[in-house]
């Protein structure tokens, strides 16, 4: 069997609001909404590894905060795990540098109101309990 390949995701949230990133490429995932992040590379831990992804992304400095409990499959051999995340103090505005054309911030309300690739889902609702409860 195949070791899972971890893909760590951010619930980077600001102002309670949580930002959502459309994809640019691959063509079978672009027009379709994520979070931003990427693979974690041999030796990083997953912290390190959404920070580096951010900061390339999106051109932010942040922290990643909390593991947001769960795994959730993606295609064979990935699976996404969640961490909430901050930008830092004097951090830059997110912008849309690398993989992704579009940035939004959603509002709990607003949460829906984006195309989430289908994979995403169960992840964006564990997400969605925890803005309610912030
Ligand atoms: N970042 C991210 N990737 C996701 C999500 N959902 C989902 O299916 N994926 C898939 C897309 C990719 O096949 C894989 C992550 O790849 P990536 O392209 O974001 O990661 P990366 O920057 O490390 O990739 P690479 O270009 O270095 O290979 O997981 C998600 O919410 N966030």
């Amino acid at each position: 069997m195949t070791e899972p390949i971890v893909v760590v995701g951010a619930a980077l949230l600001d102002d309670g609001r949580l930002l959502a990133a459309r994809r640019s490429a691959p063509p079978e995932l672009a027009g379709r909404w994520e979070l931003p992040g990427g693979k974690v590379e041999s030796g990083e831990t997953p912290e390190a590894a959404l920070v580096r992804e951010l900061r390339e992304e999106l051109g932010v400095q942040t922290e990643a905060m909390e593991r947001v409990p769960g795994e959730w499959p993606l295609r064979s051999p990935y699976v996404l795990w969640v961490w909430t995340a901050r930008l830092l103090p004097g951090s830059p505005a997110p912008k849309p540098l690398q993989d992704h054309d579009e940035l939004r911030w959603l509002t709990p309300a607003e949460l829906w109101n984006v195309e989430w690739l289908d994979q995403d889902v169960p992840a964006v609702q564990e997400i969605e309990g925890r803005m309610g409860r912030a």
